[in-house]
């Protein structure tokens, strides 16, 4: 029989200039020397936040009044499953103190990828840069200025993660669509990420979004080999997709390091099967679609939250419902497992 998941809780508290507090595992624990969020496992009949601030109380030597969930993931661990439960803590009181011989430190959170941490941190990191809106663009049309000044529009909003998805145009249309679009999201701080142009990408220094034929290859090492994956996928001596020994080795997230001047990865996953490619080639997040009847898929049949819940039960990164959804689903969907939502509509504006 299965043995039950470890289900562990770890507590993101922030200081005053929104730096995170990292423990260092002591010598002598199991990923000694390596970084993460302080907690531990949730005891028997203790729900997260219970065994959050008990253990917080324990290791720190702070009292947390209240928090919220942030991010769930689910992750193999031998012959076990870990579940992690990270949860911000948003009230606390007292100065966290090393009680139990552990290193501490405050670290921004865009400087988590170059810490050691144990492989379930990575998606925890990624979590914190985040928001829960993750925009998708609608096809250009045939007005690309007043594309461009919706979407400029769209990226002024602070911190958005947006993904360009024109299947439309021809490459030379689609590299001066995507590269006024990257100038536009470097001047706002945004974060671009360009559908399935691996290469272009690359080159513009923003992120790249698979779509789901696109991460199958890209996963069983398929396709040309020209795709552009070599930019993006950490490769072993023997040219496969290597991450699964760096995961092993509990070394810091192997496929950002790569890629660091890059942008975030990402893929369009419909079922378990690619919610899992996408974890193993070192995927930052994934959509989940489509959740609900949407118009700009019509012949597809949606997942229902049911399905969709126990999809995202057992995903092991960040996760955005996707397929018919708005922001007023965003406590729903996030009740039922996703990090948050995504969309073409609800978020493109008029
Ligand atoms: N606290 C914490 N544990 C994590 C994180 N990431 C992660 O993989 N884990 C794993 O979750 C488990 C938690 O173990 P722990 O050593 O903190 O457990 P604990 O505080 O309850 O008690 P113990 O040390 O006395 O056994 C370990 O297997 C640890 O490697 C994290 O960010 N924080
Ligand atoms: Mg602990």
């Amino acid at each position: 029989m299965a043995r039950p998941a470890l289900e562990v809780a770890a507590g993101i508290l922030r200081d005053a200039g929104g730096r995170v507090l990292l423990a260092r595992r002591p010598p002598g624990k199991p990923l000694a020397g390596l970084w993460e969020f302080p907690g531990g496992k949730l005891d028997e009949h203790e729900d997260a936040f219970a065994a959050l601030a008990r253990e917080l109380r324990e290791e720190l030597g702070i009292i947390a009044r209240a928090g919220r969930p942030l991010l769930t993931c689910s992750h193999e661990l031998g012959d076990r499953r870990l579940r992690l439960h990270a949860w911000t803590v948003d009230d606390w009181s007292g100065e966290p103190q090393a009680l139990e011989g552990q290193e501490l430190a405050w670290h921004g959170v865009h400087a988590l990828d170059n810490q050691p941490m144990p492989a379930p941190d990575w998606p925890i990191a990624a979590a914190l840069r985040l928001p829960p809106r993750y925009a998708i663009t609608p096809e250009p049309g045939a007005d690309p200025d007043a594309f461009a000044r919706r979407l400029d529009r769209l990226l002024a909003h602070g911190g958005q993660v947006v993904q360009l998805r024109t299947r439309s145009l021809d490459d030379v249309a689609h590299a001066a669509v995507a590269t006024r679009a990257a100038l536009a999201a470097r001047r706002h701080g945004a974060d671009l990420l360009l559908n399935d142009r691996a290469h272009l990408a690359a080159r513009l220094g923003v992120g790249l979004h698979l779509p789901s034929a696109r991460l199958r290859d890209w996963a069983q090492g398929a396709g040309d080999p020209q795709d552009g994956r070599e930019a993006w996928l950490p490769r072993g001596s023997d040219g496969r997709i290597d991450v699964g020994a760096a995961l092993e080795a509990g070394a810091t997230a192997p496929a950002r390091l790569r890629r660091q001047a890059r942008g975030w990865l990402a893929a369009s996953c419909h079922d378990a099967d690619e919610l899992r490619m996408a974890a193993r080639i070192g995927c930052d997040f994934a959509t989940l679609a489509p959740v609900a009847l949407t118009a700009s898929h019509p012949g597809a049949t949606p997942l229902g939250w049911a399905r969709a819940g126990a999809l995202l039960a057992n995903a092991s990164l960040p996760v955005y419902a996707l397929g018919g959804l708005g922001a007023d689903d965003l406590p729903r969907a996030q009740a039922q497992g996703a990090f948050g939502v995504a969309a073409i509509r609800a978020f493109w504006p008029d």
